[in-house]
């Protein structure tokens, strides 16, 4: 069983996004600069996008992070984006989700300027990706398909299973893992809540996608042997033996899957950072395109 490092292997892409942002600043381009709106103050929000923020710091990308009180309106919020669609300096624009109920998270996506959509949530963004044009990949699997590709991992023809149909992880990942070029010419099952018989489809899998938001979620006996598991969840669970009171888990029950793979992701330092690798990518590509 082997890991896979996702620390490790963004660390590998950062460096490489640091020489093409000089290559980028010595032809005279811009600094690519990426703005993160986040409302209310969702302790996890928070975290996820310092994290975002630190790593643009880290790249020498520019970074603006907008705050505003949950109780902002949707018609205020949409004058945002629309400035921020509006200012060239901007390369990439980050909701942060989940938004308030009271705002229309569509209603917001779909102000974003496609050019600037770095996260790949805007419908002309998951338009041009089911057709397979050049397009912002929606970030989580976009670092996933980065990390197969590190590790030269072939899907050609093998049998994955999605677990989780959200339109910015597990639908997405579907579509990238089915199309024609690699790392993807897989065959895909698409899960979900009201899928039959899961374990009849998992334990069929070469490869597990398991994005369902639930602690412990996929376990060993799920599992073929020999199989690739990648955990997309994160799930902050009680834990009075940490100093912080609490731990991150994956959706997948590491200590009884692991053991029957041949390779699988951590959780933390697994999707993760791979995520924020590929946000980072994006708001390049569209500094690159500026
Ligand atoms: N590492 C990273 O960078 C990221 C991690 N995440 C994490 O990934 C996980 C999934 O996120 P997200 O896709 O946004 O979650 P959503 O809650 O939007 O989607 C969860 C999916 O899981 C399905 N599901 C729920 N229960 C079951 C079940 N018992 N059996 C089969 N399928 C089930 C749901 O089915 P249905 O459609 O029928 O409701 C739904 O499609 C979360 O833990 C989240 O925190 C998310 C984004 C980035
Ligand atoms: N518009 C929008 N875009 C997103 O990309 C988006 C979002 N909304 N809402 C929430 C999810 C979640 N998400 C994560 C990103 C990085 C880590 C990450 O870096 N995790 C580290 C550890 C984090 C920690 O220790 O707290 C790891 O897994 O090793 C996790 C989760 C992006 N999301």
């Amino acid at each position: 069983m082997q890991i896979l490092d996702g620390l490790a292997v963004s660390q590998h892409i950062k460096e490489q996004i640091k020489l093409e942002v000089a290559a980028l600043k010595n032809k005279g381009g811009k600094t690519p600069h990426l703005a993160a709106i986040l409302v209310g103050n969702n302790p996890a929000s928070e975290a996820y996008v310092g994290n975002k923020v630190r790593t643009c710091e880290e790249l020498g990308f520019g970074s603006t992070l907008l705050r505003f009180d949950s109780d902002i309106s949707e018609f205020v919020l949409l004058n945002e984006v629309q400035k921020l669609n509006d200012n060239p300096d901007i390369d990439g624009i980050l909701v942060q989700l989940p938004l308030p109920k009271h705002i229309s998270e569509n209603a917001i996506i779909n102000a974003i300027h496609p050019g600037k959509d770095v996260d790949g949530f805007h419908p002309i963004s998951q338009g041009k990706m089911v057709l397979g044009q050049d397009t912002f990949l929606p970030a989580t699997p976009y670092g996933i398909m980065l990390m197969l590709e590190y590790y030269n991992l072939d899907l050609t023809g093998k049998h994955c299973v999605v677990i989780g149909r959200s339109n910015i992880v597990g639908t997405p990942m579907s579509i990238l893992l089915s199309r024609n070029t690699r790392p993807g010419n897989a065959t895909v099952t698409l899960a979900h809540s009201r899928t039959r018989d899961l374990k009849s489809l998992t334990l069929q899998a070469d490869v597990i996608v398991a994005a369902i938001g639930k602690p412990g979620f996929l376990t060993g006996d799920m599992v073929k042997e020999g199989a690739i598991v990648i955990d997309v969840g994160i799930n902050r669970i009680d834990d009075p033996s940490r100093k912080s009171g609490s731990r991150l888990v994956g959706d997948v029950d590491f200590d009884s899957v692991a053991p029957k793979c041949s390779y699988i992701t951590p959780v933390p330092k697994g999707v993760g950072p791979m995520t924020i690798c590929g946000l980072m990518k994006n708001t390049l590509k569209s500094a690159q395109a500026r």
